[in-house]
């Protein structure tokens, strides 16, 4: 008999059933295909990954904020911009428009937040957003209630306001109530770091799986959260029922709709589980067929905006689209490339690593993420020119151990070396003493990179000599594209090879083996 408490007019007041409306609409939105949103993105430059260009011209005015309220909410230099285009943008989950973001940082973290909160801005100027300014605050650990404090989180509902903002984004995750004791206080939409990215992979998703794993790390976040719009609105539900008569207990109709959309999001979650395990038996089915082949296989990672998919295309000519944004890339890209000594290799494009990449979608990305974890070498690229590299080395290592890949070999390529100076590119190599440093823009260093992963491929396990009749020539250009050749010479009888190679190459030069 939860319901039967009086009405509190205050629960049903106009800015909440606002946005209890807007939740149960999202439930629906969510749960329509992806194919209906429309592909057109107004804001696709992530602006906040630009560097002095656009840092530095904030034109909000920090004048109407004394100096004390200055310094409680600290303004993050870089993120406050004019107002310059208000043009809506319809998204399948979300519309990110004129947001200000919130931090909290602890003692002796500033910095760190201070990237996290650029980066946060990166990430929803991606999504389409306007970022029109960003705080922090400190404080030793965020409030278990509003995030942030209290008293804080009026002055920012001052600062959307004076910016003319309509969402605020939290850089966390944030729990159901935080969510709505924030928006409660701020009146204007609260969402969190997860959603943001949540809603970039799902704009960004193109095959069916990619697109499936993406609904379904949605699906897994929006379960939880439903409880907290359910209880709002059968709190409004107890309302009427409550200045109806008598108390009919706790099946008010918004809770029933709330039982009725967990039952379609159940339901949506198995069908999407079983159609992206569909998926496996021909991803499985590629990769063995790889390893039968003892093609070897190089996974080219690493944390997202670091120029993965532009050293992709500068080693092999791949043409995969390459962006300034984040998570440019969802969909493994595999290219064929050889050794200098014509052995076959692939090379495989990955989706980019970010801090705090929603567990949802790491469970959801596994099986993407395996083939990472299945690769013979793993090429871990790090921007040379990103504030922290070693944060973000370590958000990349973290999340391939948590797939199983800590145990494969790894090339660190400080990538965008063009960007960084000499001293850089001192304080990276104490870093990582074996990084190779490249630049994918000019070229440099690729050549040395090339030999670096070839001489990290593994050799094909059976050594064999062999003496090849001229008229099998065939079997000559398979131990140079899948094998390693380590003598040949022309006999009487036919080419005689010394060489490492597969089983099923082995099998083949059988009959020609001599001792
Ligand atoms: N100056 C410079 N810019 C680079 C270099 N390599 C990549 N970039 C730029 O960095 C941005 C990101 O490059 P991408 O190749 O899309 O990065 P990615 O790692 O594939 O990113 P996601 O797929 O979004 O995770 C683009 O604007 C590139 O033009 C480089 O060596 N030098
Ligand atoms: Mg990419």
């Amino acid at each position: 008999m939860t319901d039967t408490t009086t009405p509190d007019p205050s629960s049903a007041n106009d800015d909440e059933v606002v946005i209890d409306s807007a939740a149960s609409d999202l439930v629906d939105r969510v749960l329509a295909r992806a194919e209906s949103r429309t592909g057109a993105r107004v804001f696709g430059t992530a602006q906040a990954l630009q560097d002095a260009g656009t840092i530095g011209d904030g034109s909000a005015d920090g004048e109407q904020w004394d100096r004390e309220e200055r310094a409680s909410l600290r303004r993050v230099p870089g993120l406050s911009t004019e107002l310059e285009d208000v043009t809506e943008v319809e998204y399948r989950q979300l519309r990110l428009e004129n947001v200000v973001l919130i931090g909290v940082y602890s003692q002796g973290s500033l910095e760190d937040a201070e990237n996290s909160l650029r980066e946060l801005a990166a990430l929803a100027e991606t999504a389409g957003a306007v970022v029109l300014d960003g705080v922090l605050q400190r404080r030793p650990h965020p409030d278990p209630a509003t995030y942030i404090g209290r008293g804080k989180a009026d002055e920012l509902k001052g600062i959307v306001a004076a910016v003319g903002a309509d969402t605020v984004i939290a850089d966390t995750e944030l729990a159901p109530s935080q969510r709505r004791a924030l928006e409660d206080v701020i009146k204007v939409k609260v969402i969190d770091r997860t959603t943001v990215i949540l809603d970039i992979f799902s704009q960004h998703a193109k095959s069916r799986e990619g697109k499936a794993q993406v609904e379904l790390a949605q699906l897994e976040y929006l379960l939880p959260r439903l409880r907290g719009w359910g209880e709002s609105m059968s709190r409004q539900a107890g309302g009427q029922v409550g200045a109806g008569g008598a108390g009919m207990g706790s099946r008010g109709p918004g809770e029933t709709k709330i039982e009725l959309d967990r039952r379609r999001i159940r339901t949506k979650m198995a069908q999407l589980r079983k159609q992206i395990a569909g998926f496996k038996p021909a991803r499985e089915a590629k990769r063995s067929e790889r390893k039968r082949n003892t093609i070897p296989s190089v996974a080219i990672a690493g944390y997202t905006n670091a120029g993965k998919s532009s050293l992709l295309n500068k080693l092999t000519s791949a043409g995969v689209l390459v962006e300034n944004a984040l998570f440019a890339t969802l969909d493994s890209t595999v290219r064929r490339t050889e050794t200098a000594d014509g052995r076959t290799y692939t090379l495989a494009d990955t989706v980019g690593f970010v801090r705090n990449l929603p567990h949802q979608l790491v469970e959801a990305f596994r099986s993407t993420l395996e083939e990472v974890a299945d690769a013979d070498v793993i090429v871990h690229v790090v921007d040379a020119h990103h504030p922290d590299p070693a944060s973000q080395i370590q958000t990349v290592r973290d999340v391939m151990g948590d797939v199983g890949a800590r145990d494969i070999r790894e090339i660190i390529v400080f990538n965008k070396s063009d960007l960084v100076d000499d001293d850089t590119k001192m304080v990276l190599r104490g870093l990582e003493p074996k990084a190779v440093f490249v630049s994918s823009r000019t070229g440099e260093g690729i050549e040395e990179l090339r030999d670096v992963i070839e001489a990290a491929l593994p050799l094909p396990e059976i050594e064999i000599r062999a003496l090849v009749p001229y008229d099998r020539g065939e079997l000559i250009s398979q131990i140079h594209e899948q094998g390693h050749l380590l003598t040949r010479s022309h006999e009487e009888g036919g080419t005689l090879i010394h060489a490492h190679v597969s089983e099923r190459l082995a099998a083949a030069l059988e009959p020609y083996k001599v001792a």
